[in-house]
């Protein structure tokens, strides 16, 4: 109950989807503040990120996922597991589909999967996202055919970037989650620890930056977070690197890139935490890093031995 006698509903919503669907733009927009990556690559997201939004007396809490497909190597493989974990959690899961793609293979692998994992109770609803680039005549034929392959409880048709049915998603969800006392307190936006977020703010500049130069096992660490007595924070950051020929991808030619990434990642930090941000950035080389059972829980994730 709130303080006006009104009942409160809270609960937990699972976005899912095939890398790239937007499940980060989604939840960016229902959230609306910048908990989750968005960049053009795909396979961003690393961490179960949740995000709280508050509509009427309901808070939902999103889980979002890394993309779910087929893995292959240990660290794709601790990302579904990662994955399912969010979705078994949730009261509702929430599959986003792409407009301009339908039904694709990995679409189909997902459904599988759900209709063996998931039980009877879960409620799974769907939204086809990205519907402005296509015409309105193929989403109803998609509707349809996607409805056939599961049993959907509601679909949705939306434009996570342009907000299109975005708002009619986020009531139904409000409105659908189990009556209780609110998870969290009203004003808290991501469960995500600060030093996680500051990693992640890092990592996206870089991506930002380096496009698909970007080293595939790269990954960025916050090592010391130092709260200053005026007021700012100072922040020490690695980005580790797999080989040596990386290191001089990430630094650039006399050290332009890294710099570059350190004052954008600086001026995004200091507006989110609201105080100076003093961010200094350190390039190591760690070849075995997939293999670091450490830096797997670093990530959110569960290292899973012999595999
Ligand atoms: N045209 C269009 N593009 C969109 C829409 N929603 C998301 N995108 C774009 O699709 C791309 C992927 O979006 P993300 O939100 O990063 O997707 P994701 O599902 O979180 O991706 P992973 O982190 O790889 O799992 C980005 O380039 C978005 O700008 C939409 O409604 N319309």
């Amino acid at each position: 109950m709130t303080e006006s006698g009104e009942e409160t509903r809270a609960g937990f919503v699972a976005l899912i989807g095939e890398p790239n669907a937007g499940k980060s733009t989604l939840l960016n927009r229902m959230v609306g503040a910048k908990v989750s990556i968005v960049t053009h690559k795909v396979q961003t997201t690393r961490t179960r990120i949740r995000g709280i939004a508050m509509e009427d007396q309901s808070q939902i809490v999103f889980v979002d996922t890394p993309g779910l497909f087929r893995p292959r190597r240990r660290l794709d493989r601790a990302m579904v597991a990662a994955a399912w974990g969010g979705a078994a959690d949730a009261d509702i899961v929430v599959l986003l589909v792409e407009a301009h793609r339908g039904l694709t293979p990995g679409v189909e692998a997902i459904l599988d999967a759900l209709k063996e994992r998931a039980s009877d109770k879960q409620r799974v609803a769907l939204a086809i996202n990205k519907i402005d680039r296509v015409k309105a005549e193929t989403l109803l034929a998609m509707t349809q055919k996607l409805n056939e392959a599961y049993p959907f409880e509601r679909t949705f048709l939306i434009s996570a970037e342009r907000g299109h049915g975005v708002d009619d998603l986020k009531t139904w969800l409000a409105a659908e989650l189990p009556q209780g006392p609110w998870l969290y307190p009203e004003d808290q936006i991501a469960d995500l620890p600060l030093r996680m977020i500051a990693a992640e703010v890092t990592r996206e500049k870089l991506t930002l930056r380096l496009h698909e130069e970007l080293p595939y096992q790269l990954t960025v660490e916050t090592e010391k977070w130092e709260e200053r007595k005026d007021g700012s924070a100072r922040i020490d950051q690695i980005v580790y690197v797999a080989r040596d020929g990386h290191k001089g991808i990430v630094l650039g030619h006399k050290g332009e890139t890294i710099k570059a990434v350190g004052q954008a990642a600086r001026a995004e930090l200091t507006e989110f935490l609201g105080r100076p941000v003093h961010l200094f950035l350190q390039v190591k080389v760690r070849p075995n890093w997939l293999e670091e059972k450490e830096r797997y829980s670093e990530m959110g994730l569960e290292f899973r031995d012999g595999d």
